[in-house]
């Protein structure tokens, strides 16, 4: 669904976060919504990502969802120029483990909120989910979507306990 209008827009400083953005990305193409996905680096492109704020809202994205490593500036400066609600994960760094990505997209200063996930994949993929949570408060189809994945993943849960003795 990259060629329909996006929703939603994935972002991430560095094509080395795609590993963990992809389980955003994969998600989105799950369900069906149209998705971008996107380097806008806030220290290394800081007028491209600037633009890509500006104009977030005007071409009909929902939800930005931004992951970054390390100092990781982009969640915080993308949520600072548009009212797009911004979602951010933090990459997994080299040194800190991500310890460093998490603490710089939580604490935001009172005002710029950005929705904060877990480090890693899993936070990528919640991302993801939540993303869908808030376009399906006004898609029916997609509501039921979501609803019928938690039935499948319950099942799934459930199915767990056979393998233990
Ligand atoms: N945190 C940021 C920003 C930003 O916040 O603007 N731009 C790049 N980066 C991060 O730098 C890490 C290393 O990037 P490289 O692998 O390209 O050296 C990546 O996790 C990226 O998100």
């Amino acid at each position: 669904m990259q060629n329909a209008s996006p929703l939603v827009g994935v972002v991430m400083g560095s094509s080395s976060d795609w590993e963990t953005m992809k389980h955003a990305a994969d998600i989105l193409s799950e369900f069906g919504v149209a998705f971008e996905a996107r380097v806008v680096s806030a220290h290394r492109m800081p007028d491209d990502m600037f633009a890509y704020a500006e104009a977030a809202e005007g071409r009909g994205l929902r939800a930005i969802i931004a992951g970054a490593g390390g100092a990781a500036h982009l969640p915080g400066m993308l949520a600072a120029k548009t009212l797009v609600p911004v979602l951010g994960v933090p990459v997994a760094s080299r040194h800190l483990q991500g310890v460093d990505s998490l603490h710089s997209i939580v604490q935001m200063p009172k005002g710029i909120p950005v929705a904060t996930f877990a480090i890693g994949t899993a936070g990528a993929g919640n991302a993801a989910l939540f993303a869908l949570a808030m376009l399906a408060q006004d898609d029916a189809q997609l509501r039921d979507k979501l609803a019928a994945y938690r039935v499948r993943q319950t099942e799934v849960a459930r199915a767990m306990s056979k393998d233990l003795i």
